[in-house]
């Protein structure tokens, strides 16, 4: 399932959620808000969003700024996108918040639209059930197997693991037959594609990626990349990726860039030349 070396970026990526159709040269503009109006005339129905934050300010204890300082952004089903910034601009901690694994200060997360905002555990944790997450440190257990690691997430939630989906998706990332290895023989990008599957084996409606490609050599963050690609445009995932690399930013539909907390900027369909181009606009300010 290993899409060949090729374009940085596939061809024909354009969907739902991902700012496809946007004029590429409106590049600054306010990110896409889930309207609060009327349900949609055609069908009635009112279009949900798998992720929205709105107006999200974060501050940690301590800290003389404002980590997040005012964010608002939505990620639809088959969207992906690239979260770009300085250092210190709040994309880790933008990701963190979205995903329900920290809490802002004020402003609102909605997870499929249901605000996480006022939940306790349980209710938190199952609502983060269509959360799947994929960190630069893999978070794998070195004491249990791949296919341990693997189910892990949903034995935790107490939801019953999907085990042929499990295994359809170790295929997929081409890890057939190597469920009963622990994850610290396996190579950095193996050790990636697990943490892949496991993100995926609990069939998320959106996966954040803190930097998936960070730790690995050019040809295994390609390869991860285009698994990424693939949730996205055979599974619907939406894809949230921070990351620090144009190449692997291009991978994306639309680039959200942070600065000093709040989104500054935003491309579409972005190539690899404008978003390095914008990195350097924001970074300069
Ligand atoms: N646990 C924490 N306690 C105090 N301050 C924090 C904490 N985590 C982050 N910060 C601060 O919040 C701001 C945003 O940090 P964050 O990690 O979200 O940025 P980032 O864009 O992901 O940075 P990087 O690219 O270096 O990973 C920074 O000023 C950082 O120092």
């Amino acid at each position: 399932m290993q899409r060949p070396a090729g374009p940085a970026r596939p061809a024909g990526v354009h969907r739902r959620g991902a700012g496809g159709g946007g004029d590429p040269t409106t590049e600054r503009r306010a990110c896409r808000l889930l309207p609060p109006g009327p349900p949609d005339e055609a069908d009635g129905v009112r279009n949900v969003e798998v992720v929205e934050v709105v107006d999200l300010v974060k501050c940690y204890p301590g800290a003389a700024v404002r980590a997040l300082d005012g964010v608002s952004v939505a990620f639809g089903p088959g969207s992906s996108t690239a979260v770009m910034g300085p250092s210190g601009s709040g994309k880790s901690t933008l990701l963190q918040c979205a995903a329900g694994l920290d809490r802002a200060d004020s402003g609102r997360v909605l997870l499929a639209g249901q605000e996480i905002g006022s939940l306790r555990e349980p209710r938190l944790t199952l609502a983060r059930r269509g959360v799947g997450f994929v960190f630069q440190a893999y978070n794998l257990i070195d004491s249990l197997s791949v296919w341990h690691n693997v189910l892990l997430p949903q034995r935790l939630a107490g939801v019953r693991p999907d085990k042929a989906w499990a295994r359809e998706v170790l295929h997929r990332v081409g890890l057939d037959g190597r469920g009963h290895e622990r994850p610290a023989r396996l190579s950095g990008g193996e050790r990636q594609r697990v943490a892949l599957a496991r993100a995926l084996a609990a069939r998320p409606e959106v996966v954040f990626a803190d930097e998936p490609t960070g730790a690995l050599d050019l040809a295994a963050g390609r390869e991860v990349l285009g698994l990424l690609r693939e949730a996205v445009d055979q599974l619907g995932t939406a894809l949230v990726m921070v990351t620090h690399d144009p190449a692997a930013a291009a991978w994306a539909d639309r680039v959200v860039f942070l600065a000093d907390g709040r989104i500054v900027a935003e491309l579409h369909d972005p190539s690899v030349e404008r978003i390095a181009e914008r990195m350097t606009a924001v970074s300069a300010r």
